[in-house]
């Protein structure tokens, strides 16, 4: 986390803009700023959900990360590996189908599959067709924590079909989530729910804080935010620097 300079809340157009002049005046790869968002939120979580426990593998809580078709889903795919190599047991689930995997996201679902980390897709695990409602709370009933990586800045309307039906499985377990970026389903510029939203413990917000999350309520989908860094240069967030 960057104890010194923080970017203003930024609305979703802000921050794409953001994204995309970092990958097209930098020539910086999104991977290496998915590397950093995803490893920077890891290191929350795990402060978070262990604590106490340090130097030894036992015992360290259960990870779920669960994944959409985007690069909000390859940054759970960050996380997961971090959270691996710390010695946490980490399970992956993808819901988009392995072929509608692409770019960052794909080669993240790569490295995992390379890594020998425990992960599927849904489609292909478990047949076409949405998953039941029991199907998806016996999921998630095997972990201690979530990973919200399901959508991000990419949302463009209300959760529907799978992903809500995963949205509504994680409130209902009650277990503690992390939202990658912002909780899925969270208009990034209202601060309110497209259709649903995950309900998060703790939202790691990449770059900056989203402009939504001021508005009132909206603290009940974010939980506690901290904003990671990227490693997006200072001059390309020039004009928003508080
Ligand atoms: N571009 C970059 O440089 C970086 C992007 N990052 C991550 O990338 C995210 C944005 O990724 P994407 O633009 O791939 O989009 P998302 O991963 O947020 O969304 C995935 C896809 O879901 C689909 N979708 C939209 N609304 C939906 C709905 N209601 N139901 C079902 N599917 C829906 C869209 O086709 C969208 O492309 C950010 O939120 C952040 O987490 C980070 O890795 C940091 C670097
Ligand atoms: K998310």
């Amino acid at each position: 986390m960057n104890r010194f300079l923080s970017p203003r809340p930024l609305s979703r157009r802000e921050l794409r803009g953001i994204d995309e002049r970092a990958a097209k005046e930098l020539n910086l790869p999104t991977l290496l700023l998915m590397e950093n968002a995803g490893r920077g939120a890891a290191a929350w979580l795990a402060d978070l959900a262990a604590p106490a426990v340090g130097g030894q593998v036992g015992g360290l809580p259960r990870i779920l990360v669960l994944c959409g078709p985007g690069n909000n889903g390859g940054d759970g795919g960050v996380v997961a590996r971090h959270l691996d190599a710390w010695g946490f047991p980490v399970r992956v689930v993808w819901f988009a189908a392995r072929d509608r995997l692409s770019g960052d996201a794909a080669s993240q679902h790569a490295i995992l599959g390379a890594s020998g980390i425990d992960q599927a897709c849904w489609p292909e695990a478990h047949g076409e067709g949405e998953p039941s409602a029991a199907e998806l709370d016996a999921l998630v009933a095997g972990a201690d924590w979530l990973v919200d990586g399901l959508l991000g800045t990419g949302l463009t309307r209300p959760v529907e079909g799978t992903l809500r039906r995963v949205v509504e499985a994680m409130n209902r377990s009650g277990k503690p989530a992390m939202a990658l970026d912002l909780p899925s389903g969270l208009d990034a510029d209202t601060g309110r729910p497209l259709g649903v939203a995950v309900r998060a413990r703790a939202t790691a917000s990449f770059v900056a804080p989203k402009l939504g999350f001021g508005a009132e309520g909206a603290s009940e989908y974010t939980g506690v935010v901290k904003v990671v860094d990227i490693g997006v240069p200072r001059r390309l967030l020039e004009g928003f620097l508080t």
